[in-house]
């Protein structure tokens, strides 16, 4: 945008100015005029000094120009010519180089986040609130303009402090008092500044804060093409921007009522400021006066006490650098808290090339409840599952059925008891939860190319050919077709040349990334509810399709619609009341029990047929 803009003809960019000042105005009329006279006053001042200075130095000059000990100032002409154009050279240079630096450093800051989002081996720390709420914090700070500013203005910073200790130096020398006074007036001035900056910085921008995430959240509503549907159709636009409006403003009262007295305090420090700058001024005119400080010095004294300014606030150049500075005050806290190296990117395991073959499952004793609530979703659950089996976890909704599979996936660790897949711990073995591959009911639609979405089922393990295979074997050689660029076809609206998919062929790719992780090496495959968007023939279908291209794999179908599972050598009732296995068999098995499964799937087949089926798909026949 900032380019594309610098490219602008100018009466384009004369006409967005136009249209920045418009917006200013609108919002703060009263802050606006104030602004503008402050920005006048200011010009005046520069004005007037550029002015008077040229006078200062002409008046001098008239005096000592025709003495001998003139004759130098052509010597500190150049001098002064050189150091002038040595300065723009390397503020280009720097400014040059400062954006270079932020490109990398900008990076390696999504870097370091992303790390922390990525990298702690179960769920727990990514579904606990407040690291989640830090984490995306970071990130959408990460792209503030006035953090970019801050990396940028780094040099710009050091140049300008610098170059104030050396006018500190040169005032030291006229009166070592002088500019010990004037620092202490602007540190002065700068704490305050500095304490109010960090107090907004933290309390509206770094730390979580509700109104402001609502505020954000709406904001983002407005514009999403997802929700436009529904807020024309009830008609909330309006109650959107006045929710907009109220949290927006919500989320600033933070921190305004702490500025009032703070304000009032740097108002009194600004006032001893520049009674003390102009007293020093007062002083140097008074002694070059009566000749005390040599002539030639007055104009080196008057710019080097006016260069003091630097020790003061230094507007967008430090506001940038303090939000720099806190940000990656947080950025390295929430890492030591996930126990990440400071700045330095921790290695993350590379892909490992599993042995192949299926695995068995051994689950003892399993107890598991999540922090957030007081009792334990599974309580002593146990379940041995040998090698190659095909097993169904059925259950009524909140049993535990996805919670037993992401134990089972080393996603939790359990609170008591163990989970062993071919004998080792997948929580703590990294191999081992890479050998158990899932595809949730909430998979995953990347919107990457279709190559992508179907080879992270076996990403680093399996060549290209095996992406082709699980595809066509997942009977997705239609939707490969249809695709403007086959393979190389983003499965999404938002990226140039992509489209999306409907329902059902999300559901062949996510079938197809399972595939691929069995022919990458995964010896456990798992299918948590991943066709509950399809009616019950289509997901019956996609299952006897699954458990026949899945033979000799151990296989773990999880579904609430028990006519889809019945062809499952094995399937398991997972009670919610007690959170353990209830019944366990194969369908005959069951239905012969009278049991449980039994009710629900003859409950299940009477609704299927009233509603128009034949009863026979849905396992009525059984
Ligand atoms: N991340 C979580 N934090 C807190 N509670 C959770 C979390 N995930 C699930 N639960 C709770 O744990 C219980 C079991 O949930 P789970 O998703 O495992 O059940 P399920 O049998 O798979 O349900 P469904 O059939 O509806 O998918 C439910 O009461 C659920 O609300």
């Amino acid at each position: 945008m900032g380019e594309a803009d610098d490219k602008a003809p100018l009466l384009e960019r004369l006409t967005g100015f136009g249209t920045h000042i418009r917006l200013m105005w609108t919002v703060a009329p009263g802050w606006s005029t104030f602004c503008l006279a402050a920005s006048l006053l200011g010009v005046a001042c520069n004005i007037a000094n550029m002015i008077v200075v040229g006078r200062l130095v002409g008046a001098l000059s008239a005096v000592v120009l025709h003495d001998a000990a003139a004759r130098p100032l052509w010597g500190w002409f150049v001098v002064f010519a050189v150091a002038a154009v040595l300065g723009q050279i390397s503020g280009a240079a720097m400014t040059w180089a400062g954006a270079r630096t932020s490109a990398g450093y900008r990076a390696r800051l999504d870097e370091l986040i992303g790390e922390a989002g990525l990298q702690p081996a179960d769920l727990g720390t990514l579904e606990d609130e407040k690291t989640a709420q830090r984490l995306s914090t970071l990130a959408e700070n990460s792209r503030s303009w006035l953090l970019r500013f801050g990396m940028t203005g780094s040099w710009e910073f050091l140049v300008t402090k610098l170059t104030a200790l050396g006018a500190a130096a040169v005032v030291f020398s006229w009166h070592w008092w002088v500019p010990l006074v004037i620092i202490a007036c602007f540190v002065l001035v700068s704490r305050q500044v500095r304490g109010w900056l960090d107090e907004l910085l933290d309390n509206v921008f770094e730390r979580p804060n509700a109104d402001r995430q609502r505020a954000d959240y709406i904001s983002r509503l407005m514009i999403h093409p997802e929700a436009a549907k529904e807020i024309r159709v009830f008609g909330i636009a309006g109650w959107l921007e006045q929710r907009y409006v109220r949290s927006w403003h919500a989320a600033q009262d933070v921190f305004w009522p702490h500025t009032g007295r703070r304000r009032l305090i740097l108002i009194m420090v600004m006032v001893a400021e520049a009674l003390v700058i102009g007293g020093s001024l007062a002083l140097l005119g008074y002694q070059a006066y009566v000749g005390a400080v040599a002539v030639g010095l007055v104009t080196t004294y008057l710019v080097a006490i006016l260069g003091l300014e630097a020790f003061g606030p230094m507007g967008d150049v430090e506001s940038g650098l303090m939000r720099t500075t806190v940000f990656l005050r947080n950025l390295v806290s929430l890492r030591r808290s996930l126990g990440l190296p400071d700045l330095r990117p921790a290695e993350l395991p590379a892909p490992t090339v599993p042995s192949g073959g299926a695995l068995g499952i051994e689950v003892k004793d399993l107890t598991f409840g999540y922090p957030s609530r007081t009792e334990p979703t599974l309580r002593g659950l146990s379940l041995e599952v040998p090698p190659g089996q095909s097993l169904a976890v059925v259950g009524v909704n909140g049993a535990g059925k996805s919670t037993l599979i992401k134990l089972i996936a080393g996603l939790y660790r359990p609170d008591q008891g163990s989970v062993r897949v071919g004998g080792g711990d997948p929580f703590v073995d990294v191999d081992e939860s890479g050998r158990v591959a899932v595809v949730f009911q909430d998979f995953v639609h990347y919107p990457l190319s279709l190559r992508d979405n179907v080879a992270f089922g076996a990403m680093g393990r399996a060549g290209d050919d095996v992406a082709a295979t699980a595809l066509q074997r997942a009977a997705g050689d239609e939707l490969l077709a249809a695709l403007g660029d086959g393979w190389d076809t983003p499965l999404s609206k938002d990226f140039e040349g992509g489209t999306d998919l409907s329902g059902g062929q999300w559901q062949r790719v996510a079938l197809a990334r399972a595939l691929a992780a069995v022919a990458g090496g995964a010896g456990v495959l798992v299918l948590d509810e991943p066709t509950a968007a399809l009616d019950v023939r289509a997901e019956a279908a996609i299952f006897d399709r699954f458990l026949d291209l899945t033979h000799g794999v151990t296989t773990i179908l999880v579904s609430h619609r028990l006519s889809t599972v019945r062809r499952a050598e094995r399937i398991v009732v997972l009670d919610g009341n007690t959170g353990r296995i209830s019944e366990d068999g194969s369908h005959q098995e069951l239905m012969a029990a009278g049991g449980a499964y039994a009710e629900m799937f003859t409950l299940q087949a009477r609704r299927f047929a009233l509603a128009g089926g034949t009863g026979d798909s849905a396992g009525a026949g059984a």
